[in-house]
């Protein structure tokens, strides 16, 4: 089946629906989730495969991928050489006479995602750009440090001009099936970011079962997140087609009962183009267009936007050139 794109307005930021307030919790509807692991499994194992961009669609769709990712740099060497490389990249993500040919001059990513010490560094750089700056703050990636702390951590990212926050959920709390205490410490959290839009990050390869993973996502929107997202990207499984499919049927739900619409973020491991299309042909399938908007939809990334730009200029000039051509930072 081919399927087609809507890229008029890719690149313009728009915030087009409320900000998630949360609500009560209902353990109730917590404990009425379940997730049918084998016809996940089945399902996510067709939508590679069955699902295909037309060429020509080809490059409409790559570069709308590009306005989606959040351009992440979570090293323990980054500098704040590295980070201003990255920012100057989010700005101009394809050489500029390849985004002239295809016509889209003002591409830009969907934020600069990087540890709370670079906040300052990627504000300053992206200065004027209207691109965010994402902090992932709450002692990423384990989220093992004391809670003071982690909330200390999330009010300094927001002062120091971050506007999303990804914090990192207690894996323990959905081991232990402790529902109100990862329903408490993520209201805590989401208080903590005024302003600022945060992404929880569920660490889905740490949480043992996909009904562990739908539960986890419930309780995170229920507490207020405006995304929920998949994995620190240090985890030894991150972003899967099974647990996405679990996490927008959760996304799904919590719309179909409240009304609000909460943003998903697929991150770790998402390094080529064909990849990327999968996940956005998945969002478009199971949860509709405006969930392939940057303030709906997020890849977090680190090296998908180079795979991106060589295929595009495959898509003008026929030929590939070498991935180190396509440095990031
Ligand atoms: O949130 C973003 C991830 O840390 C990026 O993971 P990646 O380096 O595998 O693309």
């Amino acid at each position: 089946m081919q399927t087609t794109l809507d890229i008029s307005t890719h690149h313009l930021p728009q915030v087009t629906h409320a900000r998630n307030p949360g609500m009560g919790l209902d353990l109730d509807w917590v404990a009425s989730v379940h997730a049918n692991t084998s016809a996940i499994e089945r399902r996510a194992a067709t939508i590679g495969a069955r699902r295909s961009v037309k060429k020509d669609f080809q490059a409409a769709w790559l570069l709308k991928a590009i306005s989606l990712i959040d351009l992440t740099t979570l090293s323990g060497d980054d500098t704040a050489g590295r980070v201003k490389r990255l920012c100057a990249k989010a700005r101009q993500p394809v050489r500029a006479d390849m985004l002239q040919a295809l016509g889209l001059p003002g591409l830009k990513v969907g934020a600069v995602c990087v540890y709370h010490d670079m906040v300052a560094t990627a504000v300053e750089a992206l200065e004027g750009s209207g691109i965010p700056v994402a902090a992932v703050s709450t002692g990423f990636p384990a989220g093992l440090s004391p809670l003071h702390l982690r909330m200390q951590e999330i009010g300094e990212s927001v002062r120091a001009g971050a506007r999303e926050i990804d914090i990192v959920i207690s894996r323990r709390h959905v081991l232990t099936q402790n529902w109100q205490a990862l329903y408490d410490e993520m209201r805590e959290m989401r208080a903590a970011c005024g302003d600022a839009h945060v992404k929880a990050i569920l660490a889905t390869g740490e949480l043992g079962t996909l009904r562990n993973v739908a539960r986890a996502s419930l309780i995170c929107m229920m507490a207020g997140a405006d995304f929920i997202k998949t994995s620190t990207g240090k985890e030894s499984v991150n972003a899967t087609l099974p647990v996405t499919l679990t996490m927008v049927r959760a996304i799904r739900d919590y719309e179909d009962r409240t009304g609000i619409k909460v943003g998903y973020k697929p991150a770790g491991g998402i390094a080529k183009a064909k990849d990327a299309l999968t996940y956005m042909a998945l969002m478009k399938e199971e949860l509709g267009q405006p969930w392939l908007q940057p303030d709906l939809f997020r890849f977090g990334a680190s090296s998908l936007l180079g795979d991106i730009e060589r295929q595009l200029e495959h898509h003008l000039t026929g030929h590939y050139s070498a991935s180190n051509r396509h440095a990031m930072g």
